[in-house]
């Protein structure tokens, strides 16, 4: 976020006749938080006693999944619950084994009898697994004269509901689902109000957030809370779910723990006033990219580089000089310690910082292609101190870029790039060649991902932005290069992201090329984002939602079965 552009006005200081540079005071929202995460503490026997509770339900599931004598619906309704519950990592054999068999076995006259809650939940698990179930399965559901749905699938508000989810999942060029995505959104809305209480709650929720782009943490509490009678249908379920919940929730209440604490020794509130602060929220972020208890360690490293991105979004946005910020870009892009000098006092701690970071990471990365992770690392953290300068430049030179021109900048500020480096190189995954290889292709749906980023970023800041007169954000450059007014440029930009989702869920389809654990991160990342700003910045603005999903995920008990 930018602020009103006047540090190039200079104070004259009459004692000493220095002059000092006006900074803009930003009136960034205090944090809510206060101390309070500092108090946070965990009893670690605890740990063992929720890995002991998941194991028995654990056996039971897998020999669920496994069951021949299992009706097919009801398999694939078990592994939509397990997909939900964010527990599918457990099962991830287990559910390759079915899908495989039960895809092979398909026959689209399955479908001629099905409901339109079935189809959809049918629609949805094979899609979100990687596969290609034909949206023709909806083709019964239209009347073709007419070019609408049929007047009768109105009445099956559950059955709506599920279609809708099943709707996030289309890929290009698929139009009845285009279609029935609005129809059904429609529809939703308009009974909604008359609902009884746990329906109501699932549409409302769905209409907020459908399931497959929230936050997976998120959606898996709240499909526990809000769908009771689906959870308690096998009580194995329940009760891994709760266990595992309870094992999350110490994991999360331990690292918050520690990037709280870390923030604090680093004294960032003294030696960077002037940014943001908000460590809960950026926590979030590294809890939606990483839901596995393996990645405790990735999710610390992803948090703090992400107080970094956002300290130097904060200088680069508003406080620097543009002196200022040409020196610290040099500084970042040679990345040793004797460029300090060159730097303007406030700032030199700041940089100590990340070149100490950096080094304290590599110690913890395994030897074997340690040279090669951290080289994409630092590439990918320079590349976006370059973008955010740009930007500065734009903005100093009065200069508004063509929208072409702008984005190519602003994927690169998305700072995803640097996200999804160090997701992959905490996964172990980046040290097989393959996958390195892969990701340098800048693979479509990274480049998706970073695309949502931008423009969901801009479109919800750029009203607040508004009085400032040389606007350099996605909005303006769009208006400015196709001379289109900001009402139909805003309706544009979210086509755009619409098609972006496309993309994502059709690379997600090609499990085959790489594995879904090597995408999940990325497919995360587009998640939090949505959650994030599909209705505004809740990062900058935190009061309503972000807070109530810390809570929910840190601070909230969850009631042991
Ligand atoms: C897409 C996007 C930027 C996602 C943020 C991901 C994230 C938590 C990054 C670290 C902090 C940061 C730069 C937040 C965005 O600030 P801002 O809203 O001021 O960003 P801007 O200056 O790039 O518009």
């Amino acid at each position: 976020m930018t602020t009103q552009e006047c540090n190039t006005t200079q104070k004259k200081n009459c004692k000493n006749t220095i002059t000092e540079p006006m900074r803009p005071v930003v009136n960034f929202p205090p944090s809510i938080w206060g101390d309070r995460l500092l108090s946070l503490s965990v009893d670690h026997s605890e740990f063992h006693a929720y890995d002991i509770a998941m194991e028995e339900p654990k056996e039971e599931l897998k020999r669920m999944l496994m069951n021949p004598a299992m009706d097919s619906n009801t398999k694939l309704g078990l592994i939509n619950s397990v997909y939900r519950l964010g527990l599918r990592y457990h099962f991830v054999e287990e559910i390759k084994c079915q899908l495989d068999k039960l895809f092979m076995e398909l026959k689209m006259e399955d479908y001629h009898e099905a409901d339109l809650y079935t189809i959809s939940i049918n629609f949805k698990v094979f899609r979100q697994h990687g596969y290609k179930l034909s949206c023709d399965v909806f083709n019964k559901f239209k009347d073709h004269s007419s070019g609408t749905f049929k007047e009768y699938i109105t009445a099956d508000v559950r059955g709506m509901l599920s279609m809708y989810e099943a709707t996030q999942l289309c890929t290009t060029g698929e139009s009845i689902l285009d279609e029935a995505m609005a129809f059904t959104e429609a529809q939703l809305m308009g009974v909604v109000d008359t609902l009884e209480c746990n329906l109501a709650k699932q549409v409302k929720h769905a209409l907020r957030s459908p399931s497959h782009r929230g936050m997976q943490m998120v959606e898996a509490r709240l499909y526990f809370i809000n769908y009771e009678e689906e959870c308690s249908m096998h009580d194995s379920l329940l009760k891994l779910a709760n266990a595992h919940f309870n094992l999350l929730q110490l994991q999360h209440k331990e690292e918050l723990f520690i990037f709280t604490k870390w923030v604090k020794d680093m004294e960032f509130k003294k030696i960077t006033p002037y940014a943001r602060d908000r460590t809960p929220e950026l926590y979030l972020w590294a809890v939606g990219i990483f839901l596995e208890p393996q990645y405790s360690q990735a999710r610390i490293i992803i948090s703090k580089m992400a107080q970094l991105l956002m300290v130097l979004d904060d200088i680069y946005d508003a406080y620097g000089t543009i002196e200022e910020l040409r020196l610290l870009t040099d500084a970042i892009n040679r990345w040793e310690y004797s460029a300090t000098d060159q730097l303007p006092e406030y700032i030199k701690p700041l940089y100590k910082i990340l070149l100490d970071e950096l080094t304290d990471i590599e110690k913890k990365l395994p030897k074997e292609g340690r040279t090669k992770r951290l080289y994409a690392s630092k590439q990918a953290f320079q590349e976006v101190a370059r973008g955010y300068h740009q930007e500065a430049e734009w903005r100093f030179s009065k200069q508004v870029p063509s929208y072409e021109e702008y984005m190519k900048n602003g994927l690169i500020t998305s700072t995803f790039n640097v996200f999804s480096t160090y997701s992959l190189m905490n996964m172990g995954e980046i040290d097989s060649e393959e996958a390195l290889v892969w990701y340098q292709t800048h693979p479509k749906i990274l480049e998706a991902t970073k695309l949502i980023g931008r423009l969901y970023n801009d479109l919800t800041s750029f009203e607040f932005e508004g009085e400032r007169a040389e606007q350099v954000e996605s909005v303006h450059t769009y208006m400015k290069t196709f001379g289109l007014p900001e009402n139909i440029v805003v309706d544009e930009l979210k086509k755009i992201i619409e098609n972006a989702w496309k993309d994502i869920n059709e690379e997600c389809l090609k499990s085959t090329e790489v594995s879904m654990e090597l995408l999940a991160p990325i497919l995360n990342l587009a998640r939090i984002t949505d959650m994030v700003y599909r209705h505004n910045d809740r990062f900058t603005f935190p009061e309503a939602t972000t807070v109530e999903y810390v809570t929910l995920l840190v601070i909230d008990s969850i009631p042991m079965y």
